[in-house]
């Protein structure tokens, strides 16, 4: 029988471990992340996000902190960046005409251009729409960096920069890519501005 204690106890216990091999696992490719994002941003070039479900809700979080601010201490201008996952509009309209797979790949194609950076965010790393940005970053000149989990998927060797959260629960691993988005926005702003 389900037990919500145990669960809840089990549960925080793996989001912390999780978070732990992280930092044996993922800390030269978070490194590596936040200066791809810094010399875009030197370059006056901006950052596209998307993803599905959870990893859309962090797609819109991420790109708010950039474009706003993380620390109160520093006071900066706007670092360009768009959550490609915001406009229903957008979305039913190419989910209805061109299909759910291009979604994405289209905002890309639109919106994208040389050297500007996508952030790529998917548990699985096997989301078609996902997949299909990503060649379409390709294709603009831009470089693509994968927030990723479990094996890393078709997506791990798909992206310029792969950032695989060591763990096969999707929810650890969205648990994963948030602190590890935070981490790199607040790099990237303390060491452009702070
Ligand atoms: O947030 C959750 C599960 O925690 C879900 O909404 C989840 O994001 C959706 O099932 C997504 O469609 C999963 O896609 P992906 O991460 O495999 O690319
Ligand atoms: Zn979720």
């Amino acid at each position: 029988m389900f037990n919500r204690n145990q669960f809840l106890r089990n549960s925080l216990q793996e989001s912390a471990d999780t978070k732990l091999k992280i930092e044996q696992k993922c800390t030269e490719d978070i490194l590596k992340a936040a200066d791809m994002i810094k010399e875009a941003y030197r370059k006056g070039r901006k950052v596209l996000l998307c993803g599905n479900g959870g990893s859309a809700a962090d797609s819109q979080h991420i790109a708010t902190e950039l474009m706003v601010r993380l620390s109160h201490h520093i006071e900066r201008p706007a670092l360009p960046a768009i959550a490609l996952t915001t406009d229903s509009s957008n979305l039913t309209a190419g989910g209805n005409d061109i299909g759910f797979e291009n979604i994405f790949a289209r905002n890309v194609e639109g919106l994208g251009s040389e050297g500007d950076i996508l952030i790529a965010i998917s548990t699985s790393g096997n989301s078609v729409n996902v997949i299909k940005a990503v060649d379409m970053a390709k294709k603009k000149g831009m470089k693509s960096i994968g927030l990723l989990g479990g094996s890393g998927g078709k997506l791990k060797s798909l992206v310029d920069n792969a950032i695989v959260v060591p763990s096969e629960n999707v929810q650890r691993i969205q648990e994963g890519h948030i602190t590890i988005a935070h981490i790199i926005c607040e790099i990237v702003e303390n060491e452009l501005f702070g």
